[in-house]
């Protein structure tokens, strides 16, 4: 064991934790605590009269107004059952464009005026409230001298309780929108994106015999990949306790490459963690379905059921904070960055995505009668035609300095856009191209009954990991979002594009139907038009061969590899037409958007150049010194002892440590130069000036921590935090 008396402490105190008791009453019936917490439908059920009920849920499934004197009678429900539940404030949570989750306080208890208070809230403070919150980023949208920006209910996401030793908070899922209406938030143009998404799956719905069919709602099931770091390793690394991210660290003798940890056994102390997320998820009413170990060493992965998006997307970010604070309940810290470790597998959080309602369940499953296959097609169609189309705008929904780092790399999706269809549904695609469909090649049986659409099986045939966009039997999978992303921001596109698709196919059967034709044939030929127009976007090789990208090219298809690349899609001309068009966004909204964006990057990266700069400074650059200086000293000793001294070591040393210390001028140079106004051409400087930079740093400090002695070294190594649980 290493001497270093930094990671040494790190290490004894690893082996000296015990992990906390979980808190769980054996005599409890499994499932007693499931929602617990929250404010649900059958709670409003119980508490609310009858006709205030039906009221909420008419908002809830078709989107009628709220009344405010259901509001109030909504609100004064949600009080009282708070307040048994032990709460004192209630909170409007909202969802700023830092990614982040934001909350703002408020007692229930209000002053009388004779030196008592009572606990009211009306329908007015549950459904609208105004944070200044003039801080967030609003990329031009607001000055901060008119502040004003207003928070209010998302109906269909449901409150509830948080529970803090400390005392707990009635929470209120919430938009959070300017004085003019504008978003500032992630929420917004889910709800929006969805409604537009509604309307024309709707009128597709109807054109397949559906009479007044119920609102399609996306459906959303993310993935969440992450880290877990024992947490005396974490406090010993700046790196990490800033920028989520090792910024140093030589690569371990054993990696990933034995594949044993991937679904291998669950370490108990990581197992005792996931049952304590279980638990305070399930009273959250968050459904965590699925635990397993990841591909890589101390990397694990957690996947709620698929939900509404929007509520989905709320539960997302709650179970980032959870999974944070119990993971430090248990002596370790999560880590939710892309790529934590370089070398190793990053982490990502697959967004599984689907439309559907309650009535007609997913519409991207493949039906049992040819007619429902046909109108499966067609919604798979929609989808081909989005993600062709708006592969640009996908990408640059998972457009990120951190995510930058995993596109591409070490078993993460490339940067280039493209679909999976799976063996299966691609031939189905491919004899339509060719001229109909007439045999699906799972059963390789002729179609019978309505013409020439073929039969569907349920299995799709083999998964594609190296896809970003898999289809995967009754859902499509987008594995390009990042582990520590909102999912809010890919279901808008995804929501957006499918509008768009959708309105086209409506629209060309209508127009079809109209004119006289069969309803069969206009789906066959929608079906051959889509398929020719953009089945360019489908490839089922491996997206992680060198050939690709080249194929890529040939076929037209976009390889934004960074952030700075992808991130003008959003104000491309054609994006800004689709957004507006559908309502989810105006002009300005977008290049909001935009600027936010480059804004973030540039400061991400900044902190990063800085904590290089410093580490790099205050850490490698003293071990390597002494250790230099101790070899110096032999050399000396030697000689003056008369004994020829070999000087490769102290030669090998000297090699990377110059060009450690010209790497830390060249970066400090870099941090020096004044960032261009234009927030593109400042994120270009980053990318291609203090990223080279802090990459050069980086090199030299790896090939010092193989040289300089151990006990000289104090920053956790790689082996030791992946390692070490
Ligand atoms: N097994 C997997 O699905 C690996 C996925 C990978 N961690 C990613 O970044 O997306």
């Amino acid at each position: 064991m290493s001497a270093n008396p930094v990671r040494l402490q790190a290490m004894r105190a690893v082996e000296a934790t015990v992990a906390p008791p979980i808190s769980f009453d054996p005599g409890e019936e499994p499932g007693a605590i499931f929602g617990q917490n929250v404010f649900s439908l059958t709670v409003m059920q119980k508490r609310l009269p009858t006709s205030v009920y039906k009221s909420v849920v008419s908002t809830i499934e078709r989107s009628t107004p709220l009344d405010p004197d259901v509001a109030d009678a909504v609100a004064s429900a949600m009080k009282d059952w708070a307040m048994e539940k032990g709460a004192t404030h209630y909170a409007h949570v909202f969802y700023p464009l830092t990614g982040l989750t934001a909350e703002k306080h408020d007692s229930f208890l209000d002053p009388v005026g004779d030196g008592t208070a009572f606990a009211s809230f009306s329908g007015k403070t549950l459904v609208q409230g105004e944070p200044d919150a003039s801080s967030f980023p609003n990329g031009g949208l607001r000055n901060t001298f008119e502040a004003r920006g207003y928070t209010g209910w998302d109906v269909m996401s449901p409150a509830y309780v948080l529970e803090n030793p400390n005392g707990n908070t009635l929470c209120i899922p919430t938009v959070f929108i300017s004085m003019t209406g504008e978003a500032l938030d992630h929420k917004t143009p889910v709800l929006r994106s969805q409604q537009a998404m509604s309307v024309h799956a709707k009128r597709v719905l109807t054109l397949f015999g559906h009479d007044d069919p119920d609102n399609v709602v996306a459906y959303c099931g993310p993935e969440q990949e992450y880290f877990l770091v024992d947490s005396h390793f974490f406090m010993a690394r700046p790196d990490l306790l800033n920028a989520g991210r090792t910024l140093f660290g030589a690569r371990p003798p054993k990696g990933q490459e034995f594949d044993d940890h991937y679904f291998g056994a669950i370490p108990e102390r990581v197992l005792g963690f996931m049952m304590d997320t279980e638990r305070e998820l399930f009273k959250l009413g968050i459904p965590a379905k699925t635990r397993h170990n990841e591909v890589a060493p101390g990397q694990f992965e957690v996947a709620p059921m698929f939900e509404r998006a929007n509520e989905a997307s709320d539960h997302q970010q709650l179970l980032m904070t959870t999974f944070k604070s119990v993971a430090r309940k248990h002596g370790m810290e999560c880590l939710f960055h892309e790529k934590p470790f370089d070398g190793v597998n990053g982490s990502g959080k697959h967004v599984n995505f689907s439309l559907g309602n309650a009535e007609l369940g997913s519409l991207l499953v493949p039906g049992e009668t040819p007619h429902d296959n046909a109108q499966f097609l067609v919604f798979c169609a929609a989808v081909i035609r989005g993600v062709h189309q708006y592969g640009g705008l996908l990408r640059a929904s998972v457009a990120s300095a951190s995510n930058d780092h995993r596109l591409g790399a070490n078993e993460a999706p490339p940067a280039i856009i493209s679909v999976f269809l799976g063996d299966q549904l691609a031939d189905v695609f491919d004899q339509i191209a060719k001229g109909g469909a007439t045999r699906s090649k799972e059963r390789g049986t002729l179609t019978i009954g309505v013409d020439t659409l073929p039969n569907l099986t349920k299995d799709p045939g083999d998964r594609n990991r190296t896809s970003p966009f898999a289809f995967t039997g009754n859902r499509f999978e987008f594995r390009a979002p990042g582990s520590n992303q909102t999912v809010a921001g890919p279901m808008v596109v995804l929501n957006t594009i499918m509008a768009e698709a959708l309105d086209h196919c409506a629209s060309f059967l209508e127009d079809a139907v109209a004119a006289g034709t069969d309803f069969n044939e206009a789906v066959q030929a929608l079906l051959t038009q889509v398929i020719s127009d953009h089945g360019a976007v489908i490839f089922n090789g491996n997206g992680y061969s060198e050939e690709w990208p080249v194929e890529a090219e040939q076929r037209g298809l976009k390889n934004l590899r960074t952030t700075v690349d992808a991130l003008p899609e959003l104000i491309a001309p054609e994006a800004l037409a689709l957004f507006s068009a559908y309502g989810v966004f105006n002009e300005r909204e977008m290049h909001s958007r935009y600027e936010i964006g480059l804004e973030q990057y540039v400061l991400s990266v900044g902190v990063e150049a800085n904590l290089t700069l410093e580490m790099g400074t205050t850490i490698v650059l003293p071990a390597a010194l002494r250790y230099q200086t101790e070899l110096a000293g032999n050399v000396a000793a030697l000689k003056a002892a008369g004994v020829e001294a070999d000087t490769s070591t102290l030669l090998s040393v000297s090699e990377p440590l110059a060009a450690l210390r010209a790497g830390l001028a060249d970066l400090g140079a870099a941090l020096a130069h004044e960032h261009p106004a234009d927030a593109l051409a400042a994120a270009t400087a980053v990318r291609d000036g203090v990223l080279p930079a802090m990459a050069a740093v980086r090199a030299a400090a790896d090939t010092l921590e193989g040289l300089v002695a151990d006990d000289l070294w104090s920053l956790p190594t790689y082996q030791e935090m992946l390692y070490v649980l």
